[in-house]
């Protein structure tokens, strides 16, 4: 796992804030054996429409975080899936799941993820005029064979982008009150076999 706390600016988190109120949103789905559905025993949180500009210039900027880190990763990825926004209200969460395929009939694109990246744009404290929330932290289910297994739990901080691998479990724990904006991206690999790649 790998975190940059100032990623964005808070002004900057600002912005997509501003923008993500004003873009239209729907429940998120999840894929559940090949399907998109709605699984509020899973999933419950919104995912907007981001106009597509915006949604350019942070999708490059995530990826670009990436590449120049890419020894750190360790990994073949080298091209970003998304991003996706995605607001949770008081009440919103999303239970242990991980970011990959799980199903023979899932899309290949969900084969091809090597880490998640998720980017958030408020937090609990008081930041500037951005809005806060309560509750809403992520727990990361680390394994490690040097390590023993443990969990890390990230309370999110505006601006702060983090990293961790799409095959580890994690969840976004309830949120109590407020709500909480975050960008989530996919780091893949195009040589991925689910791609068409070299087996
Ligand atoms: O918002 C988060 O902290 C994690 C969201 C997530 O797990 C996902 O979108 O797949
Ligand atoms: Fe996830």
């Amino acid at each position: 796992m790998a975190s940059a706390p100032d990623f964005l600016s808070a002004a900057e988190c600002a912005d997509v804030i501003r923008a993500m109120n004003e873009s239209p949103r729907e429940p998120a789905q999840v894929v559940r054996a090949g399907e998109s559905v709605l699984d509020p025993s899973l999933r419950s949180c919104f995912d907007h429409h981001f106009p597509e500009d915006h949604k350019r210039r942070i999708g490059e900027r995530m990826a670009s975080y990436f590449d120049d880190h890419r020894a750190a990763f360790e990994s073949d990825a080298d091209f970003l899936y998304g991003p996706y926004f995605m607001s949770y209200e008081k009440g919103s969460y999303f239970r242990a799941h991980r970011d990959v395929a799980n199903h023979k009939d899932d899309p290949p694109r969900l084969a091809a993820h090597r880490w998640s990246l998720l980017l958030y744009l408020n937090g609990r404290r008081a930041t500037g005029a951005l809005p806060t929330f309560d509750g809403g932290a992520l727990t990361v289910y680390e394994t490690d064979s040097r390590l023993r297994d443990r969990r890390v739990v990230v309370v999110p901080e505006p601006g702060m982008l983090l990293l961790f691998r799409s095959s580890l479990m994690h969840e976004v724990a309830t949120v109590l009150d407020g709500t909480r904006y975050a960008v989530a991206g996919w780091m893949s690999s195009a040589r991925s076999p689910a791609l068409g790649g070299p087996r």
